[in-house]
C-alpha cells in the first residue's frame, strides 16, 4: 500500500497533507503523484470524487518557490470550480507559505488586480477573465513552470480551445502540463495530445465509469408528471443536500420558483444569474441554509460539497459524460449518494446510450404513490423527534405531556401530535414550461469519439453562456457547434 511518506516529499509538503487529515492516497494520488514530481506531462484519469485536485495540487505545491512570482497555473471550466481550487490549493499550500488566487469572471477585476500585488504564485483561473487579465497585462505567465487543466475534456470541448492555445502561447515551452477528468473522450485526448510533450496516461483502472457509492435509478416520468415526482421524492427521502439538474435557465428558474411555493427552501444557480449571487447560491448550500441547489450544468462539474445526499436529474443530461459528472455532486471520497434520473418516455433510448457508455445500469424505480409520500412525511417527522431525544433536548416539555398522559392515553397523544408535525404533501399546482425529449442517436461504432450530440444545437444558450459568460466584453468568436 502507497503511503503519502512514500514519494518523498518536502517537509511542509508531508505535513500539509497530514493537516488535512488524509490518512493514505487514494489510487489516482497514489499513481499520478509520483509521475508529476518527476517533470512529465500527464492526462490523470480517474472518477468522481476520488481526490484528483490534491493529485494535481501535491506536486503543483512542491515545485512552487516562495520568491519567483506566478509559477502555477490551474484553469477551471466554471468560476465556482476556480474558486474551490484555490481555497484547496491555499489549505495544502499553507505550511510552505505557498498562495493561491482565484481569478474568474463577474468578479470586480480591480479587486483581482488588488489582490495580485500579494503575489500569489499560483493562479486558479477561468480562461476568459484569464485572458482579460493577460490583455491588460495585470498577470504574466513568463514564469509558468507547471500548467493544470482541470476538467480538461470540458474545456477542450465547450469551445476554450482557442483560449487555451491562446493562454498556453504565453508559457514557457518547457513548462510541465498535467490534464484532469473523470472523462476523457478519445478525440479530446488527441486534441490535448497536441500541447502536451509524450504524456503519459494515469487511468485509474474501473469497471464502470462512475463510483459504486453512487446508487444509480431511473423514474419514467412524463413531462407534465415531473414535478410532482421530484416533490414525492424529496418528501420520501428528505435529503440532507439536494442537487437539482434542469436543462435551461429557464427550466431551472422555474423549478425554483415551484419548489418555493410548495414549502422547500431552494435556490437556483445558472449563468443569468449575477456572480455575486451564485457565490452566495454556493455558500448558503454549502452551509445548509438551502437544501436544494436547483442548476444548469454550470454545477455538473469538479464541485466538492460534503453532505450532498441526493442528485436529481429532472431532465435527462444531453450525453453520458454530462452524466457522469452531475452525478458524481454526491458519493464523493467514499460516502454513500443516491442518483435519480427522470426520463420521459421517449428519452428511453437515450438512457440506453448512457448506461452503455457508463458501463453502469439504472435502476427502475416506479412513480411513488400518494401513500408512500404521506409514509415518507411521517418518517421525516419521527426522525426530527428521535433526534430530538438523542439530543435531551425536551425537559421543558416534560411537565406537559406528564398532565396530558394523565388523560388521554400515550398512542392517542403520539399520534395526535405526529399528525400536527407531519407535512401533508403539499398540492399546490405548479406548471412548468415544458421542453422537448432530448432525442437519441443510436451509437454508432465508437460513440464517445464523435463530436457532441447535435441535440446541443438547441440548448446552445445555456451551455455556451454558461461556459462562456466568463470572458469579458470582447467579442471572440463563439463555439463551433453543431
Ligand atoms: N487521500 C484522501 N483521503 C481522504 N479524502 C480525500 C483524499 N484526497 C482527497 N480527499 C477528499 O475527497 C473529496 C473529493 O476530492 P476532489 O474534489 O479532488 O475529487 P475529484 O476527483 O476532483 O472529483 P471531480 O471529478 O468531481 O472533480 C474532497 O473533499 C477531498 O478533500
Ligand atoms: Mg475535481
Amino acid at each position: 500500500m502507497t503511503t503519502f511518506s512514500d514519494f518523498g516529499l518536502s517537509s511542509e509538503l508531508q505535513k500539509a497533507v497530514s493537516n488535512m487529515g488524509f490518512e493514505e492516497p487514494t489510487p489516482i494520488q497514489a499513481q499520478a503523484i509520483p509521475i508529476a514530481l518527476q517533470g512529465r506531462d500527464m492526462i490523470g484519469q480517474a472518477q468522481t470524487g476520488t481526490g484528483k485536485t490534491t493529485a494535481f495540487g501535491v506536486p503543483l505545491l512542491e515545485k512552487m518557490d516562495l520568491q519567483e512570482g506566478i509559477q502555477g497555473l490551474v484553469l477551471a471550466p466554471t468560476r465556482e470550480l476556480a474558486v474551490q481550487v484555490a481555497e484547496e490549493l491555499n489549505r495544502i499550500g499553507q505550511v510552505k507559505g505557498i498562495r493561491t488566487l482565484p481569478i474568474y469572471g463577474g468578479q470586480d477585476i480591480n479587486r483581482q488586480i488588488r489582490s495580485l500585488k500579494n503575489r500569489p504564485q499560483i493562479i486558479a483561473a477561468t480562461p476568459g477573465r484569464l485572458i482579460d487579465h493577460l490583455d491588460r497585462r495585470t498577470i504574466r505567465l513568463n514564469n509558468i513552470k507547471m500548467v493544470v487543466l482541470d476538467e480538461a475534456d470540458e474545456m477542450l470541448n465547450m469551445g476554450f480551445i482557442e483560449d487555451i492555445e491562446r493562454i498556453l502561447s504565453d508559457i514557457p515551452e518547457e513548462r510541465q502540463t498535467l490534464l484532469f477528468s473523470a472523462t476523457m473522450p478519445k478525440r479530446i485526448q488527441t486534441l490535448a495530445e497536441k500541447f502536451m510533450k509524450n504524456p503519459e496516461l494515469v487511468k485509474v483502472k474501473a469497471k464502470e465509469m462512475t463510483v459504486t457509492n453512487i446508487e444509480q435509478f431511473y423514474l419514467e416520468t412524463h413531462e407534465k408528471q415531473k414535478f410532482d415526482v421530484l416533490t414525492s421524492l424529496l418528501d420520501i427521502e428528505s435529503p440532507e443536500l439536494a442537487i437539482v439538474f434542469g436543462r435551461t435557465k429557464k427550466r431551472v428558474d422555474e423549478v425554483v420558483e415551484g419548489l418555493i411555493k410548495r414549502g422547500y427552501s431552494a435556490e437556483g444557480i445558472h449563468g443569468d444569474i449575477p456572480q455575486s449571487k451564485r457565490d452566495q447560491v454556493i455558500r448558503r448550500f454549502k452551509d445548509g441554509t438551502i437544501e436544494i441547489m436547483v442548476a444548469t450544468d454550470v454545477a455538473a462539474r469538479g464541485l466538492d460539497i460534503s453532505g450532498v445526499s441526493h442528485v436529481y436529474n429532472f431532465d435527462i443530461p444531453q450525453d453520458p459524460e454530462s452524466y457522469v459528472h452531475r452525478i458524481g455532486r454526491t458519493g464523493r471520497a467514499g460516502k454513500k449518494g443516491l442518483a435519480y434520473t427522470f426520463v420521459s418516455p421517449r428519452e428511453l433510448d437515450h438512457l440506453k446510450i448512457i448506461e452503455q457508455v457508463t458501463k453502469k445500469k439504472m435502476v427502475k424505480k416506479p412513480i411513488p404513490s400518494y401513500k408512500d409520500v404521506i409514509a415518507g412525511n411521517q418518517e421525516a417527522t419521527i426522525n426530527k423527534i428521535m433526534k430530538v431525544i438523542e439530543n435531551n433536548d425536551y425537559s421543558d416539555y416534560k411537565r406537559a405531556a406528564e398532565s396530558l398522559l394523565e388523560d388521554i392515553d400515550s398512542v392517542t397523544v403520539l399520534a395526535a401530535t405526529l399528525k400536527l408535525l407531519t407535512k401533508e404533501p403539499d398540492v399546490t399546482p405548479i406548471k412548468l414550461t415544458a421542453v422537448e425529449p432530448i432525442r437519441s442517436r443510436k451509437p454508432k461504432s465508437g460513440f464517445r469519439d464523435r463530436p457532441r450530440s447535435n441535440d446541443r444545437g438547441r440548448s446552445k444558450d445555456f451551455r455556451g453562456k454558461d461556459r462562456r459568460d466568463d470572458r469579458g466584453s470582447r467579442n471572440r468568436k463563439p463555439a463551433k457547434q453543431k
